[in-house]
């Protein structure tokens, strides 16, 4: 089977810049990618790449698209090179025309299976009170941006606010550093993190600390998630299918949360899954609607009841942006 290919560049704006440990990010560029077989059936695609995060950039995956002709081959997708691990995705998930299926039935109106994404600093209590009346109950708060000092006083807050606001079921907060913290800091997390654990009236429960430290200490995030009761959630250490694995044969059997758009080629992710059971968080790379239908689907086929799903990002951006499928 030949497929005509087609593609889009795209640029967004966030409303607010994104700030974490990595710095400020205010433009997601993509690609959309359009896939029409010899009967005329459509597939879309989104290639997302974070090349801050380990995958490859923008320019990169452009230059790929550009190379190819016009009609391609099951086999040309099959053989994109892991180095272009968001082009593995948009590729083989515009072939499995994924821009429907299962993640459909998961509507926004089911906001409390996704987790919420707060701004970083005191922003996040007034992002806090606007997500909880959506409907969120699992929030993620980005740390390691201002000092420790700081950000565990609004810490205080923001706990506080979710256990006013908290009914029966306690809420979940998630603590991502983006690899910001040094170790005693991240030591200090762990034990904030510990010590809610040990107030049973409080209606909040650390979910875990994501990615404490910088990818190159593997071994001491290792050691600390032996220590503490607040669970490590790698993130940058396992930006793909690669490191995965790495990480899982050198012991880790905490989280580990799963960008789809980044992480390479779905049907091989698939594989390993089969064989190995982790313990697995989504979360988007602020994709536009194509990508993220395409990366729900996958996180519903293989952890249909995984923890809450980190795509809890539309409030970032202004627009819908339906239109890019004008081509
Ligand atoms: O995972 C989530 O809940 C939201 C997405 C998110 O935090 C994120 C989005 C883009 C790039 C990096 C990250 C991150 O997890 O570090
Ligand atoms: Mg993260």
């Amino acid at each position: 089977m030949l497929y005509q290919f087609q593609f889009r560049t795209y640029h967004r704006k966030f409303k607010r810049p994104l700030h974490t440990s990595h710095g400020i990010w205010d433009m997601r560029s993509g690609i959309i990618l359009k896939l029409t077989d010899e009967k005329g059936q459509i597939g879309w695609g989104e290639i997302a790449p974070l090349s801050w995060f380990g995958s490859e950039s923008f320019d990169q995956a452009l230059d790929f698209c550009t190379s190819l002709p016009t009609n391609i081959s099951e086999e040309t997708i099959f053989t994109i090179s892991a180095e272009l691990p968001a082009c593995q995705f948009g590729f083989e998930s515009a072939l499995s025309n994924s821009f429907s299926g299962s993640a459909s039935i998961l509507n926004e109106a089911e906001n409390s299976r996704y987790s919420g994404l707060l701004p970083a600093g005191k922003t996040a209590l007034s992002a806090l009170q606007t997500l909880w009346q959506q409907g969120f109950r699992t929030f993620k708060w980005k740390i390691g941006v201002a000092a420790i000092d700081e950000e565990l006083q609004v810490f205080q807050q923001l706990i506080e606010a979710m256990d006013d606001l908290g009914d029966r079921a306690p809420a979940l907060l998630r603590l991502d550093a983006n690899g910001g913290l040094n170790y005693s800091q991240a030591e200090t997390w762990l034990n904030t993190g510990d010590n809610l654990l040990k107030n049973p009236d409080l209606s909040v429960i650390i979910e875990f600390l994501e990615q404490p430290l910088p990818v190159s200490q593997f071994d001491k995030m290792l050691s600390l998630s032996a220590v503490y009761k607040t669970a490590i959630a790698l993130d940058e250490s396992v930006a793909n299918l690669d490191r995965i694995q790495e990480c899982y044969e050198r012991g880790w059997r905490g989280i580990f949360v799963i960008k789809p758009a980044i992480l390479g080629s779905p049907s091989q992710l698939r594989k390993f899954c089969e064989i190995h059971p982790i313990d697995a968080v989504f979360s988007s790379v602020f994709e536009t609607q194509i990508g993220r239908q395409a990366a729900l689907n996958l996180a519903l086929e293989l952890f249909p009841n995984s923890r809450a799903l980190g795509f809890g990002t539309d409030d970032w951006f202004d627009d819908k942006y339906h239109s890019i499928l004008d081509f």
